[in-house]
């Protein structure tokens, strides 16, 4: 089976500082694989590089057997052009941290407008299905509210929504409880975690551990731009191997 997401001595450099030192990893088809570590470690870096955010400097990262921003042809890569670039980043969904919603549009607004744009949806077609979507996440009354009118937890629910529309068969989430308050955390990660169930394959960075235990099939623990443990979230939650692993794990279980 073709692996969602291929990740082969991917390395990333601004300028000449190294982020990501040779990232190795697979995220199989229907897989929750949760990405933790500190601060700093190239974890959002890696979601923006599978994501066409940033380009890699080396390795090959693919995503469904497809190389990212590239075309190999015999031992030589192309650049892909923007119009197959963003062919390609149509099958991806993302939810970052702070939500990102346009302000000046509703709920349902926000939903609609990717595949209005980007698609040639109908404005009809497009409502029906971003008021299923809304309906989905919990928000079914809000679908008029402007994101002023919404909680953060509301707000972070419909930028889920949002994402879901364009149909991708992959969601990155960048530590999409971080700028939540505590109280509104459940009702996002209840959101995951039927998406989960439903079989979607998500990338989640995230400091909920308990997200990571409960609903991960599989964790890595990154740390200064190498992945230093990787496995079922279990195991290395509750009897991590490396030293790095370790001290990180105390500082935040
Ligand atoms: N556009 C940029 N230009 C220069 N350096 C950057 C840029 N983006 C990120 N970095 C640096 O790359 C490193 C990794 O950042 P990244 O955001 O990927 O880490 P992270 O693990 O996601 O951390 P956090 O949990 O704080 O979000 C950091 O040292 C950061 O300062």
């Amino acid at each position: 089976m073709t692996a969602m997401v291929k990740a082969e001595g991917v390395h990333k450099s601004y300028g000449p500082v190294q982020v990501l030192k040779g990232i190795d990893l697979e995220v199989a088809p229907r897989e929750v694989f949760c990405l933790i570590g500190p601060s700093g470690s190239g974890k959002s870096t890696f979601l923006r590089c599978i994501n066409h955010l940033e380009k890699i400097n080396g390795g090959r990262l693919y995503v469904d057997g497809e190389l990212v921003g590239y075309r190999q042809q015999g031992n030589k890569l192309y650049e892909l052009k923007d119009r197959e670039v963003a062919a390609q980043r149509r099958d991806i969904g993302m939810v970052f941290q702070r939500f990102n919603l346009f302000p000046h549009m509703t709920a349902v607004e926000n939903v609609m407008e990717a595949p209005v744009q980007v698609k040639r949806e109908t404005k009809s077609v497009a409502r029906e299905r971003a008021l299923r979507l809304l309906d989905r996440v919990g928000l079914a009354d809000k679908a008029g509210n402007y994101p002023s009118q919404l909680s953060g937890g509301q707000q972070q629910r419909v930028a889920i929504a949002r994402a879901l529309a364009m149909e991708p068969k992959l969601m990155l989430f960048d530590e999409p409880t971080s700028a939540l308050d505590p109280e509104l955390v459940g009702d996002v990660l209840d959101v995951m975690r039927s998406l989960a169930e439903e079989g979607m394959t998500m990338i989640v960075v995230t400091h909920e551990m308990g997200f990571a235990r409960e609903v991960g099939d599989s964790l890595v623990f990154m740390d200064n731009g190498v992945v230093v443990e990787a496995g079922n979230p279990r195991d290395i939650l509750t009897n991590p191997q490396h030293e790095r692993t370790k001290s990180f794990l105390s500082k935040v279980l």
